[in-house]
């Protein structure tokens, strides 16, 4: 069983690589950690990055999850081998721009290139935010899979993930610590990232956002809306590269793991997602193929 810590990082294409990073820090609020000719770093919260930037083609080229130690990524190494799982390993320059000790990469059955990493960086200094969001931390990520139920055997098989809730077979929602979900798995035609989610201080926060996103007319593509899963006040936005982002507010907490039981909700209910009967959409940005497994 691989034991995730906690997810670490978005890593994604940018075609435009000044305007992916003006909407990170200007809009979204992140704080640019830094910035190289074709790359940047942003933050949400003490980890040294949880969204990075690479110029080049659009598309997301991996997301990151932390494990405890080297002993741990050895163990995951074996075990996804023995699945049948091809695994590579990171080289010491890849770790370097990971700000991680040592990772490995892998494509999860749909495509998604997933990436295992060991101490990920941490820096103390206070947050400096692109702009006052009201941004406490990285909450969540959200991949694509044609086949959801799958992606479930896949995850609860080997990871220590837990089933939160569903949305019949159309999501899942994962947690691998008291909060309701750190990964969800959403369904869609190709492997991808649905979204990133930051959670915000307060209802107000999100409120706030919502107008502050209006008036610069960036696309809400859902909400605000009150999820019936984690009871989070959440809205969804797009930005450049096909990037949509989530805040949300209030997220549930599971802290007596062996009472909860996950609960199945019907997707063509109105309030399947949002129990203010919102409509929306959440569109994806497409996974890039990395050449990590040849197909
Ligand atoms: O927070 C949730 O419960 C939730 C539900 C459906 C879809 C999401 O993205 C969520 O974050
Ligand atoms: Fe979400």
């Amino acid at each position: 069983m691989i034991h995730l810590q906690d997810i670490a990082y978005v890593r994604s294409g940018a075609a435009d690589l000044a305007t992916a990073v003006g909407f990170a820090v200007d809009v979204v609020g992140l704080e640019l950690v830094e910035r190289t000719g074709d790359r940047a770093w942003l933050r949400a919260d003490e980890r040294h990055h949880c969204l990075a930037f690479v110029e080049g083609r659009s598309g997301v080229l991996s997301t990151g999850f932390t494990v405890s130690d080297e002993n741990a990524l050895a163990d995951a190494e074996r075990t996804l081998e023995a699945a049948g799982v091809k695994v590579v390993r990171g080289s010491a320059a890849g770790a370097r721009e990971r700000h991680v000790r040592d990772y490995l990469a892998f494509e999860d059955p749909f495509g998604n290139v997933v990436e295992l990493v060991t101490d990920q960086v941490r820096l103390p200094r206070p947050l400096a935010f692109g702009r006052p969001a009201g941004i406490t931390e990285f909450g969540h990520l959200c991949l694509d899979a044609p086949d959801v139920r799958a992606a479930y055997r896949f995850w609860s098989s080997l990871f220590n993930t837990r089933v939160s809730d569903w949305i019949g077979d159309r999501a899942c929602l994962l947690r691998i610590d008291p909060v309701h979900h750190k990964l969800a798995v959403f369904k869609g035609d190709r492997p991808g990232l649905c979204h990133m989610n930051f959670q915000v201080a307060s209802l107000d926060d999100v409120m706030r956002n919502w107008r502050f996103l209006e008036e610069r007319g960036v696309e809400i593509e859902f909400g605000p809306g009150r999820h019936p899963q984690s009871t989070a006040v959440f809205l969804y936005f797009k930005g450049p590269e096909g990037l949509t982002y989530e805040y949300s507010y209030g997220v549930r907490r599971i802290t007596d793991e062996q009472a909860w039981r996950p609960r199945y909700f019907d997707p063509d209910e109105p309030d399947a997602i949002d129990m203010w009967r919102g409509k929306g959409s959440i569109s994806s940005q497409p996974q890039l193929s990395t050449g990590l497994v040849e197909r």
